[in-house]
């Protein structure tokens, strides 16, 4: 039995934000013309087989590592630490989870130094950081900006079988839960916990995991999420729109999800509300309430439910999934994702305008 990251001696790392995503691709080239041409992503570093990039706001090295490889999927997530010895504190408090931990003081991808990578309990790869280069911040580059400039790398959102475990496990971490999904029987579909002071660093996704469901950036207005939607269609490139645009309920964001290249769901996401104070309310939504997944109730296509990115452990090979036995959401009765089941036939009927 793994020891619980509640009762260790050691201390957490203190974590300051979820900061960039290591992402393998199956071909650099075509998801350079996804990530730079399409998207607008400032490119940091070029080499032979990786792209370092980010947001128009960032000042840190990258907030995307694009490298290409055998597998692709979510090769690490990087969290900024707000000390270098919060590398040393992350290192010891996973050592004592019973993780696997592999340090690297020259850091594992270039721009950032001394960083420590584990294997955590819900079997995803997190790296903690404190080290890295800083480059322009191109807030103010209004002759840079493209029609939908992303300002940061909001948050990532990760499918997981057991969402309320997962929710523990990042509470001992010291994230914040600030809104859910749950039924009546007390089972909850999806979780949104963060450490900055918005809703979400990190999300949590009831289904077969560890998977990353998306990679979120924000950008500023509802308008450069519609200029995105136009570009795409003046492109032909319309297939990569997945789910929306529209408005969700839990966050209140204006959202576009796509699908890179590689089936990459990234969602273009506006700034959504401040949670920092200590006793922020979380907002807790119905599984049945038809607002919660888009707030004007339009159907949640189902692969986006079904569907999402491996995840490689330290050697670089997928995990293999954990089902989830919990209620699936998109079987539960809901009008919001255009589909109910009837449970005496377990026939999926159409009950909004399917997509
Ligand atoms: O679809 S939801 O309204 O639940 C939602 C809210 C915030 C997100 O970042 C997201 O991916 C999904
Ligand atoms: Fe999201």
């Amino acid at each position: 039995m793994s020891p619980s990251p509640h009762t260790l001696s050691v201390p957490p790392p203190d974590i300051v934000r979820s900061a960039y995503v290591d992402l393998v691709v199956a071909d650099l080239a075509r998801a350079r013309a996804f990530y730079v041409d399409l998207l607008g992503l400032i490119v940091t570093k070029e080499t032979e087989d990786a792209i370092y990039l980010r947001t128009f706001e960032e000042f840190i090295h990258h907030n995307v590592v694009l490298r290409q490889g055998p597998q692709p999927g979510a090769a690490a997530f990087g969290y900024r630490v707000r000390t270098p010895e919060d590398v040393d504190r992350a290192e010891a408090f996973f050592a004592a989870l019973g993780c696997r931990v592999k340090r690297a003081r020259d850091g594992f991808v270039d721009g950032i130094g001394d960083a420590v990578r584990v294997e955590d309990p819900l079997g995803f790869t997190d790296e903690f950081f404190y080290q890295t280069d800083h480059v322009d911040r191109l807030t103010w580059r209004y002759d840079l900006h493209c029609a939908t400039p992303l300002a940061r790398l909001d948050h990532i959102n990760l499918v997981t079988p057991r969402v309320q475990e997962g929710c523990d496990f990042l509470a001992a971490l010291g994230f914040r839960i600030t809104e859910d999904i749950r039924d009546g029987d007390g089972v909850t579909y999806a979780a949104w916990l963060g450490r900055k002071q918005t809703v979400h660093d990190t999300a949590l996704t009831g289904g077969d995991g560890p998977r990353m469901h998306h990679l979120a950036f924000s950008t500023y207005e509802s308008h450069h999420v519609l200029a995105l939607c136009d570009r795409l269609g003046a492109l032909s490139q319309t297939s990569a729109i997945e789910r929306g645009p529209g408005r969700h309920g839990v966050s209140n964001a204006f959202y576009l999800y796509l699908r890179d290249p590689d089936g990459h769901r990234v969602e273009i996401y506006t700034h959504d509300y401040y949670t920092g104070d200590p006793d922020n309310p979380r907002i807790t939504w119905d599984v049945t309430d038809e607002r919660r997944r888009d707030w004007w109730a339009n159907p949640v296509v189902p692969r986006w439910y079904s569907e999402a990115s491996s995840v490689l452990d330290l050697d670089g090979i997928p995990r293999p999934l954990d089902i989830r036995e919990e209620p699936r959401e998109e079987r539960v009765v809901v009008g919001a994702d255009g589909f109910t089941v009837d449970t005496a036939t377990d026939q999926e009927t159409k009950i909004g305008s399917q997509l």
